[in-house]
């Protein structure tokens, strides 16, 4: 009997359609006919904000928390927009439905594939992954301002970290760590973040005791700038608050090779929502349009959207597919967007 996977699709905007074309294609080679993918496109984003003056409703937003998952592109405009001012797509969309669809995880690997250059001199044996909590911190916007443009202005921005959205993340980080190396790190700014920091700390303190397997390490965000470039290999997994966790993994997917190639998961493990997937890029206004962005992270997605709904099979024979399309690029001409998903999508039904 053909399983059926019910399928959000928002391609977003600038590069998202362009890799989200190619990600599906890739997925659809990846699934044959084993997995009859209903996908349903829901064009959202700062295009069509201006086009229609939605950002993101309560039907649509109930009608995406109907499906098994979500594949998002990217969402954003230019910044010098006026009309796309003060985050209005990123929050009112994109952090909208991360704390709607209760996405606490977000959980971004960083692997530095065979024959993939990077940017490190010696990089070492990169692979780790991040756990970036994904619906609190500075991001929930508690916050204001006062004397707005005047030279007595003041602007804040409050970090909210609630004992149970800590400790729902952090158990998940040491979960993800007794499947793999069995390292676990803090990533934090406890010596000025003083309350925010004791809380994460106290919370990693306690659920250690419930893993002594797991050897546990604490490191201020800063510190973790030097590292992850002079000795990435040191990581198996950062857990970290939703601001630090959207710095780290910007520079984590640098140094594995390159931001179009970073992949993650906003996760609701409960699944009680559908959990979404979607590249660590943006929607690079500065290359969109013109058919070179790389579609690797966006397929990378598909693939951990495949292994979450439980295709595993399907996800390794993407994971494989980019794994060979990868190392055949040194020293080759580079490809359009197309070419690259053509050519793993190829590689893809040779597994099949
Ligand atoms: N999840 C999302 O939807 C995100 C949306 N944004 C939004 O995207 C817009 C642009 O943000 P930026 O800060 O410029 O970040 P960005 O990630 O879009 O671009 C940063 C740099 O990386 C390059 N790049 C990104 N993806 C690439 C790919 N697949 N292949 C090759 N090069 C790639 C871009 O060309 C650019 O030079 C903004 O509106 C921002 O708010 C930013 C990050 C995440
Ligand atoms: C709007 C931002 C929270 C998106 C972003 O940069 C990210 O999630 O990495
Ligand atoms: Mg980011």
């Amino acid at each position: 009997m053909t399983r059926t996977l019910d399928l959000a699709v928002i391609p977003g905007d600038g590069i998202g359609p362009e890799v989200i074309g190619e990600a599906l294609t890739v997925m659809r080679a990846a699934v044959g006919e084993s997995l009859e993918v209903r996908e349903t496109h829901y064009p959202l984003g700062a295009s069509h904000y201006l086009a229609t003056g939605e950002i993101l409703s309560d039907d649509t937003l109930a009608a995406l928390g109907q499906h098994d998952a979500i594949l998002l592109g990217a969402v954003g405009g230019d910044p010098r927009d006026p009309t796309l001012a003060g985050g209005i797509i990123e929050r009112g969309l994109l952090l909208k439905l991360r704390f709607a669809l209760d996405h606490h995880v977000n959980l971004r690997p960083t692997r530095l594939y065979p024959g993939v250059s990077s940017p490190l001199a010696s990089p070492g044996d990169i692979d780790f992954v991040v756990v970036r909590e994904g619906t609190e911190g500075p991001y929930v916007g508690n916050g204001g301002a006062i004397r707005v443009g005047t030279p007595h202005e003041v602007a804040n921005e409050t970090s909210v970290n609630t004992a149970y959205g800590v400790e729902r993340v952090v158990r998940f980080a040491f979960a993800e760590a007794e499947r793999r190396r069995k390292k676990l790190t803090l990533v934090h700014k406890t010596n000025v973040l003083v309350h925010a920091g004791s809380l994460w700390q106290r919370t990693v303190d306690r659920v250690a005791a419930e893993h002594p397997e797991v050897r546990v390490d604490y490191l201020h965000v800063d510190a973790t700038m030097i590292f992850l470039v002079t000795d990435p290999a040191r990581f198996d997994v950062i857990v970290t608050d939703n601001l630090f966790g959207d710095i780290v993994t910007d520079l984590a997917g640098a140094v594995g090779g390159g931001i179009g190639i970073a992949a993650s998961g906003n996760l609701d493990p409960s699944g009680a929502h559908p959990s979404m997937f979607e590249p660590v890029h943006g929607s690079a206004p500065d290359i969109a349009g013109r058919g070179i962005a790389d579609p690797t992270a966006a397929i990378l997605s598909a693939a951990l959207l495949l292994r979450h709904t439980g295709h595993p099979e399907a996800a390794e024979r993407i994971e494989r597919a980019v794994e060979a399309d990868l190392a055949s690029r040194s020293g080759a001409e580079a490809r359009s967007t197309e070419a690259i998903g053509a050519s793993i999508a190829a590689a893809v039904r040779q597994y099949s």
